[in-house]
């Protein structure tokens, strides 16, 4: 098969494009792919096109700060690592690579459950960078991604390892009682490879089995809002539910006395259908106004501007999925704190020129929907 030419990236684009170029079919799939007729992975991305800035000029924006808290930990920025499962499979330093690029920029990363390198490993690789305080004050921050397993002695288990290692939330998430139907696994019969395990359940290793086996075999497609309030009853940690789409699940997820959620479709790799999560993110904040949850965001997030409009819009955060899995293809640590800076730089540069010199100053007037200026609307 003739393979396009690599490119210098100076994108995330780029590094998707070099990604195309470079991993197995399988895998690249895996990463690529949406659910059915990933309508839903489309439109994460597409929605974001569909708004426009709103920019104030002659603001001194010669100096622009990022930083921001979460969870009442400072970090160097918005912008943070979403949870994606199997990063070996990208580059064979995997999470390790991962937690060091995210541990350089103090960045928030979240690891997934079904990582190729286990919680303690991951975290150990970040803690190689030194953790200094920067004049900022920002320090690296490390979650962990919960999938509560029908064995609730596993999970409870999973729960003690994380908080020992260092971890400073948990992030449960709520979409997956069962896996979307990815075609084009379902044609390659993705698994993981022999060679690779989910590092944190060793024995519960399925390598024979198709990924939707698996989860069929392990994770809880009873779980419910009850055991999101036993979670929070067994640990301190703080709690963030990932994959609130609507109000009605937000008042939920803020009556059961969660710390955060995470507007999520899964980069659509769930129910195919369901709304950007730019476009579901508003009625989620209307919901939980007042109650002191914070409201971050995942999916279709690619360019600084992205980044600016979310915060716009309200969003506290946004974290990354495929972006991150592109560098780490492109060159391990090295490529993801590529993608990292490349993002970074675009929303510094996006900020300022909006007239926005810290995070904040971006409100909600920054932004609009459709293209239409807004004395006609
Ligand atoms: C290859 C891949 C694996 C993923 N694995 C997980 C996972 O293990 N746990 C989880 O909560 N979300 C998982 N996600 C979803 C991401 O956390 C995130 O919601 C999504 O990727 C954001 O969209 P984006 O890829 O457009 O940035 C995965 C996503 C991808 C692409
Ligand atoms: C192993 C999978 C359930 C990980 C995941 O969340 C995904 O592939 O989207």
């Amino acid at each position: 098969m003739s393979r396009l030419p690599q490119l210098v990236p100076i994108s995330i684009a780029d590094l998707e494009h070099n990604a195309h170029t470079t991993l197995a079919i399988n895998a690249l799939d895996y990463y690529r792919s949406g659910a059915n007729d990933m309508q839903t992975l489309k439109d994460n991305q597409d929605a974001y096109s569909r708004l426009r800035l709103r920019p104030r000029i002659l603001r001194d924006v010669s100096k622009v700060d990022t930083t921001t808290t979460l969870l009442g930990h400072k970090v160097s920025s918005p912008i943070c690592i979403a949870p994606t499962a199997m990063q070996r499979l990208a580059n064979d330093a995997g999470e390790k690579a991962t937690a060091r690029a995210a541990a350089k920029a103090k960045k928030c990363m979240i690891l997934s459950s079904w990582s190729t390198t286990s919680a303690e490993d991951t975290i150990e690789a970040g803690r190689e960078v030194p953790w200094d305080q920067s004049a900022s004050g920002a320090l690296p921050l490390f979650w962990f991604q919960l999938y509560v397993y029908k064995d609730r002695v596993v999970t409870e288990q999973l729960i003690r390892r994380v908080e020992k290692a260092g971890y400073k939330a948990l992030v449960i998430t709520v979409d997956t009682p069962f896996l979307g139907r990815r075609l084009a696994d379902v044609r390659n019969v993705f698994k993981l490879p022999g060679h690779m395990s989910m590092a944190n359940f060793e024995h519960k290793d399925s390598k024979e089995s198709s990924l939707a086996a698996y989860v069929v075999s392990q994770i809880d497609p009873t779980l419910n809002w009850s055991d999101i309030a036993w979670v929070r009853s067994i640990t301190k940690l703080p709690v963030v539910v990932k994959g609130v789409l609507t109000a009605e699940d937000a008042k939920l997820a803020a009556d059961t006395g969660v710390e955060a959620i995470l507007v999520s479709n899964h980069g659509g790799r769930q129910l195919d259908g369901v709304l950007a999560t730019i476009d579901a993110l508003p009625e989620v904040l209307e919901a939980v106004k007042g109650r002191g949850v914070e409201v971050y965001i995942d999916g279709g997030v690619r360019k600084g501007t992205d980044v600016l409009k979310a915060l716009a819009l309200g969003a506290k955060a946004v974290f990354l999925g495929r972006p991150i899995l592109w560098g780490l293809a492109h060159d391990g640590e090295e490529g993801v704190s590529l993608a990292l800076n490349l993002i970074q730089q675009e929303f510094e540069l996006a900020m300022a020129l909006a007239g926005c010199c810290k995070i904040e100053d971006i409100n909600r007037d920054h932004v609009q929907h459709g293209t239409t200026a807004r004395s006609k609307l």
